[in-house]
């Protein structure tokens, strides 16, 4: 199984900005994630999470420290990792088997690969295809398909390369909580079989602790580890984890973290400051206000 290994050494990174100072998104963020891991990285909106995968895809530079894959430095984007994004990026004049086959063919004209080759590719394609349930759907085309066999498609071609490290920014974002479900079974069944080292990005704190080994929670502002919670579930799940008391007692931990490290603690301390200063002035409750102007 191919799996990578990567090592965060210090790394930091900052955006500049017109007329202030440059806005330091990552601070000294040291991680190791393992070959055949299973990483989730949670955390308030602007802490980093999505700057942190686009440098390890090599999407994105970094400014100080070591980010090491397999050995050697990050320095751009390779056929070893392969990204799913939470829009569907698929080529809509392509069908889905054609949209799986896309990076492959490429690769095809480019190495000048023979039959053989083609043959083994298409043989990974229909595999994929009957792994992610998509084979009855194969000659359709992006818009006949929901937004769960889209994301399934997606997924299919990122891993069609066989990519050692399989990176994912929030990609059931935008899917309904049923559909959800369905696809965190799903990546758990596809990283069991395909044993790929996986770093994924989401809000959702039942998501994260559903299909991770470890989450990492990130704390904003600046954008840096704030803890790392080992999972104790084993690899073996099934939906009713999610209400046992120990999935709840570590997903309540977690979300309190996030609350306390946003500041969003302070935010609902502070309204709840204004609503009681609104009350003594007006002698009366904000709700009673709002039904005096209504009466
Ligand atoms: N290309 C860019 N130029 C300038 N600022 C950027 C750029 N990309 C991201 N930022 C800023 O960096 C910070 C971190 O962004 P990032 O998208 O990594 O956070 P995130 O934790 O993934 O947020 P979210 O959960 O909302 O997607 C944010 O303040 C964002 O506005």
């Amino acid at each position: 199984m191919a799996q990578s290994e990567v090592q965060f050494d210090a790394v930091s990174k900052s955006f500049a900005r017109r007329s202030e100072p440059p806005l330091l998104v990552l601070d000294r963020v040291s991680l190791r994630v393992a070959p055949g891991e299973f990483l989730v990285l949670v955390g308030a909106s602007g802490c980093g999470k999505s700057t942190l995968l686009r440098i390890l895809a090599g999407l994105e530079r970094y400014d100080d420290g070591r980010l090491i894959l397999d050995g050697q430095p990050v320095h751009g984007p390779g056929a070893d990792r392969a990204m799913v994004f939470q829009h569907y990026s698929l080529y809509p004049w392509l069908t889905v088997k054609d949209n799986i086959r896309f990076s492959r063919q490429l690769k095809v004209v480019r190495d000048n690969l023979t039959s053989n080759d083609v043959e083994v590719a298409s043989g990974r394609s229909d595999a994929l295809l009957q792994l992610m349930g998509l084979a009855h759907a194969a000659d359709y085309y992006p818009n006949q398909l929901s937004g769960g066999m889209q994301q399934r498609v997606a997924i299919a071609r990122a891993l069609m390369n066989r990519p050692k490290l399989l990176l994912m920014d929030e990609p059931f974002g935008a899917l309904d909580a049923q559909t959800r479900e369905v696809m965190h079974d799903l990546i758990r069944h596809v990283h069991q079989l395909e044993g790929t080292t996986i770093v994924f990005v989401t809000h959702d704190v039942e998501e994260a602790l559903y299909l991770g080994d470890r989450v990492v929670v990130m704390a904003p502002k600046p954008g840096r580890i704030d803890s790392v919670v080992d999972l104790p579930f084993g690899r073996r799940r099934d939906q009713d984890l999610k209400i046992t008391p120990e999935f709840l007692a570590i997903k309540r931990q977690i979300l309190q973290r996030i609350r306390e490290t946003s500041g969003m603690k302070t935010d609902l301390e502070q309204l709840e400051q204004l609503s009681k200063h609104l009350e003594s002035a007006t002698g009366s409750t904000v709700m009673n206000t709002a039904q005096g102007d209504i009466a």
